[in-house]
């Protein structure tokens, strides 16, 4: 695992865009795999800055995201095809047609698992995985205890993930308790993993992955076994790290 250090947030944003835009830049065929929630945020807004100042084209890449909410429809403002829309998508030059979302509004959310990952497979896998975590070492919403050989899959969501995202909602009681989630196998398989961390409340989270044992109890602990994976970190999430050695 290579690690970078950035300063703060910014730092660590303006950091990641550059390393996916490069990717971008320098390649005739992408798939890229997205993650929502506020780390990826400064990236995606990074992009778009890019985008309207280089004239990075998008017409080449393929996305698939991590997750979606259960029961929430593409429009509603609280599913995470809303938020890439909005944040990315609305944005750049991508062909929405290639970006792909679980629908968390299908008739038969089990079917939809199965329907995504094989449509992952048909479109010949992920070339770069951009990779938040939870505090509790999540990934994706695969949380502690989830098998490392799960594929795309319905989870139900802890007390504390939906507190943690709640914050997006108007009250605690309309955060949906499940979810479609990219299994660990499936983030697995990416060629390549590019994982964000920011901030004092992702620190022991981070610690664990770089001092920790490969884990079932920690989701995150399995990027040890992957052969191309570049941590982008900045320097509150390092914080626990540093006390530890
Ligand atoms: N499903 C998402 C994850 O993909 C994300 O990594 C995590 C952390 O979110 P944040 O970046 O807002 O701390 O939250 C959610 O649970």
């Amino acid at each position: 695992m290579k690690l970078i250090e950035a300063k703060d947030y910014e730092e660590m944003s303006a950091k990641a865009a550059e390393y996916l835009a490069n990717k971008i830049h320098t390649s005739k065929k992408i798939t890229l795999g997205l993650a929502t929630g506020g780390t990826p945020e400064g990236t995606y807004r990074n992009l778009i800055e890019d985008y309207m100042q280089n004239d990075t084209s998008y017409r080449h890449v393929t996305t698939f995201n991590l997750d979606e909410y259960v029961g929430l429809a593409g429009d509603h403002p609280n599913s995470y095809r809303y938020f890439m829309n909005k944040k990315l998508f609305d944005h750049i030059d991508i062909q929405k047609s290639n970006t792909y979302v679980p629908r968390g509004n299908a008739r038969d959310i089990k079917q939809e698992c199965l329907d995504y990952e094989k449509l992952l497979e048909d479109k010949s896998g992920i070339d770069l995985q951009l990779l938040g975590i939870g505090s509790n070492g999540h990934i994706g919403f695969n949380e502690p205890g989830t098998p490392f050989d799960s594929k795309t899959h319905v989870v139900e969501l802890t007390p504390s993930t939906r507190e943690a995202n709640a914050r997006y909602f108007s009250s605690l009681e309309q955060v949906p308790t499940k979810a479609i989630s990219m299994g660990i196998a499936t983030i697995m398989k990416a060629r390549e993993i590019l994982l964000l961390v920011s901030g004092e409340k992702k620190s022991e989270a981070l610690a664990q992955l770089l001092e920790g044992d490969i884990t079932e109890k920690n989701p995150v602990s399995v990027l040890k076994k992957h052969l191309n994976v570049t941590i982008i970190a900045d320097h509150a999430a390092l914080a626990a790290k540093k006390v530890h050695c």
